[in-house]
C-alpha cells in the first residue's frame, strides 16, 4: 500500500530526504535524473535520436539539465538544449547543472520569447519546463511556449509532471504540455489518477528516487494506491475441511423483464467468485435463463417474499438491472427493512435511493455502494468535477458508515474511517456493459465469504481489474462474460505466492 502525496508532501520528503540521509540537494537531482534516464535508455536506445530538451530554471529544469549531460555521455549525440530564459529567478541547482553541461559539448539555446522558436523537426522531446513547483497557471510566454511545443511533432516525455499540469487540485489553464510519456519521482501524482489528465498523460512511469519511505509513511495523506502484492497478503486459499456451508451464502436482489442479463452477470460472478451458496431473487422469467446459465446458483421467487429467511444470507447484492419500478423501489424498502448485515448496493439500487433519501437512513453500517460517476452524482448531487466528487465522497462515507465503490480507470474506495484507496489494476478494454454488474457480484461473494467488508471490497475491485487487464492483452475489448470465466484463475493465480 503505497501512500500518496500532495506536492507540498513531496517537497517536504525531498527536504527531509536531504537533511536525514543525508544527501546534497545536488546528488538528489543527480538520482532523480539517473532514473529517468534508466527508463529512457530501455525505451529509446537508439543514440541517433534528434532529442529537444526544453528546461525551466528551476529545479525541474535542473533535472533536464541533467538528464541532458546524461545523455550526452550515453552518445546521444543530436540533443539540443533549450532554457526558458522568462525571470531572472533561477534554483542552485538549476545553475549548478548549467556549468556541469556548458563542459560539454552540447548546444544549449535560450528563449526570450516563444515567438523566436522556430519548428524544429525532432523524434523526441524532453519537457523539463516546470515540474511539482506550478504555483499558478501559465500565462505571457509559458503559456505561447507549452502550446507552441505542443504543436511539435516528436514523441514527448516529461519530467515528474507534464509542464503545467498541478500535481492535486483542479486544472488551473489548459496550458499544459501534452505528453505521450510522463516519468515521475517516487509517486505518481493525484492527478495522474483522475480523468482530468488524460489529454495530458498518455502513459505514465514511476521511477524510485529513494526518498525517505519512513518519512512518508508518517505523513498525514488520506490517500492510498493499492497493487498486487498488498491482495496477495490477504486471500485465503481454500481450507481442508471447508464446505459450502462455511463459505458464505450470497443473496443477489437483480433483473428485471428487460434487463435480466444484468442479474445473471452478477449472480455468476458471485458463484465463480467462491461463495458457497449463491441464491438470485430475480423475475420468474429469468429462471429458465438462470438454470442454462449458472446451474450452480439457486432461485427465490419474489412471489414468496414473505416467507424469506433473511438470516439466512450473510450479504446482500442488490441492483444490477433491477430498474426502478413500483416493484423494485419495493423491494429494496423489503431488503433495507429487513437486513442488517452488509449490502452491496448497484445501479438501480442507487438510483431508488436518489429518488427517495429517506431510505440512506436504512442503510446497515459497512454496507458498499459501488456508483460509477453518474450514479454518484444522482445520489449525492451534480459535481463539477473530480476534486469535487471526491471530497464528497470522503464525506459521505464517514457520515454514513459505508464503503464508496467510486468505479473509474482507477476506481477509488473511500472508507468510514476516511481514507481514499486507489486501484491499480484495470483496462479500458473493459469498458463495455455489464462490467459493473460483474463487480458487484464479485464484492459480494468476497463479503460472503467472510473477508473483512474493506478487504473483500479490495480484493475483488484488484482481482476484477487486475483479470480484465489479462484479458485485454488478448482481446481489443473485455466483454463482463469473458471476464466472468477468468476470475476463478485469477484468484488462484493471486493466491499463490
Ligand atoms: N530536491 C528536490 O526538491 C528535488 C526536486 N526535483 C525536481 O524539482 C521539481 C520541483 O522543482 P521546483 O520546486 O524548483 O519547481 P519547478 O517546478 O521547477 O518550478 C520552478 C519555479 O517556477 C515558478 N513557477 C511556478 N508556476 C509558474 C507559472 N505558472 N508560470 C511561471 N513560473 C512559474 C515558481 O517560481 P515562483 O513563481 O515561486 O517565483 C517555481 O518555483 C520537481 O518536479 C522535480 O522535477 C528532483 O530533482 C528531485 C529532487
Ligand atoms: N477505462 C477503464 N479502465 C479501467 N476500468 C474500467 C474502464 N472503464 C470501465 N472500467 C471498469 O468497468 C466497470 C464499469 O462499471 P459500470 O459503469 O457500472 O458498468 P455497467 O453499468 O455496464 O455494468 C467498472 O468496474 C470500471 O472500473
Ligand atoms: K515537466
Amino acid at each position: 500500500m503505497l501512500k500518496l502525496l500532495t506536492a507540498l508532501q513531496t517537497r517536504q520528503a525531498d527536504d527531509y530526504t536531504i537533511v536525514n540521509e543525508p544527501i546534497l540537494s545536488s546528488e538528489l537531482m543527480e538520482r532523480a535524473a539517473k532514473a529517468f534516464i534508466k527508463v529512457f535508455l530501455d525505451r529509446f536506445p537508439d543514440r541517433k535520436k534528434h532529442i529537444l530538451i526544453f528546461c525551466g530554471k528551476g529545479n525541474n529544469g535542473g533535472d533536464g539539465l541533467v538528464i541532458s549531460r546524461m545523455l550526452f555521455d550515453e552518445g546521444y549525440h543530436h540533443v539540443h538544449t533549450y532554457i526558458a530564459d522568462f525571470s531572472e529567478k533561477q534554483s542552485e541547482d538549476y545553475l549548478l547543472n548549467l556549468e556541469r553541461l556548458q563542459q560539454k559539448d552540447v548546444s544549449i539555446f535560450y528563449i526570450n520569447q516563444a515567438a523566436d522558436l522556430e519548428f524544429i523537426e525532432s523524434d523526441l522531446i524532453i519537457d523539463a519546463l516546470l515540474g511539482s513547483g506550478l504555483n499558478k497557471a501559465l500565462q505571457g510566454e509559458w503559456e505561447k511556449l507549452v502550446k507552441k511545443i505542443n504543436k511539435f511533432s516528436g514523441f514527448k516525455i516529461s519530467v515528474d509532471v507534464p509542464t503545467g499540469l498541478p500535481c492535486e487540485g483542479e486544472l488551473l489553464s489548459e496550458a499544459i504540455i501534452k505528453s505521450d510519456l510522463t516519468i515521475a519521482f517516487q509517486r505518481p501524482k493525484l492527478n495522474f489518477l483522475l480523468p482530468i489528465s488524460s489529454p495530458y498523460i498518455k502513459e505514465w512511469k514511476v521511477v524510485n528516487i529513494g526518498l525517505d519511505e519512513n518519512f512518508i509513511q508518517s505523513t498525514s495523506s488520506p490517500y492510498f494506491w493499492f497493487w498486487k502484492a498488498d491482495i496477495q497478503k490477504y486471500i485465503k486459499p481454500r481450507q481442508a475441511f471447508e464446505h459450502k456451508g462455511l463459505l458464505g451464502h450470497a443473496l443477489m436482489v437483480a433483473g428485471a423483464d428487460e434487463t435480466i442479463g444484468a442479474a445473471l452477470l452478477c449472480t455468476e460472478a458471485c458463484h465463480r467468485s467462491g461463495a458457497g451458496l449463491t441464491t438470485a431473487l430475480i423475475p420468474e422469467m429469468g429462471l429458465r435463463a438462470l438454470n442454462a446459465r449458472v446451474p450452480e446458483a439457486m432461485y427465490f421467487s419474489r412471489n414468496n417474499l414473505d416467507k424469506i429467511d433473511w438470516l439466512k444470507y450473510e450479504v446482500i447484492g442488490i441492483g444490477p438491472g433491477l430498474g426502478v419500478s413500483e416493484e423494485s423501489s419495493k423491494l429494496l424498502n423489503e431488503v433495507l427493512a429487513n437486513f442488517k448485515k452488509p449490502i452491496v448496493i448497484d445501479a438501480d439500487a442507487i438510483n431508488l435511493l436518489a429518488q427517495n433519501h429517506q431510505l440512506m437512513k436504512l442503510i446497515p453500517q459497512k454496507s458498499v455502494l459501488t456508483p460509477h460517476m453518474k450514479e454518484f452524482d444522482r445520489l449525492f448531487g451534480t459535481h463539477d468535477s473530480w476534486w469535487e466528487r471526491i471530497e464528497t465522497a470522503l464525506k459521505k462515507s464517514v457520515e454514513l458508515k459505508v464503503y464508496i465503490v467510486l468505479k473509474n480507470r482507477y476506481t477509488m474506495i473511500f472508507t468510514p474511517e476516511g481514507i481514499c484507496y486507489f486501484n491499480s489494476s484495470g483496462s479500458p478494454a473493459m469498458a463495455s456493459g455489464g462490467m459493473g454488474d460483474v463487480l458487484t457480484g464479485m464484492i459480494t461473494s468476497m463479503i460472503a465469504q467472510g473477508y473483512a467488508v474493506e478487504k473483500a471490497v479490495q480484493l475483488a475491485v484488484f482481482s476484477h481489474g487486475y483479470a480484465g487487464e489479462q484479458l485485454a492483452h488478448k482481446m481489443y475489448v473485455v466483454p463482463a462474460s469473458n471476464l466472468i470465466k477468468q476470475i476463478p484463475y485469477i484468484l488462484r493465480e493471486l493466491m499463490v505466492k
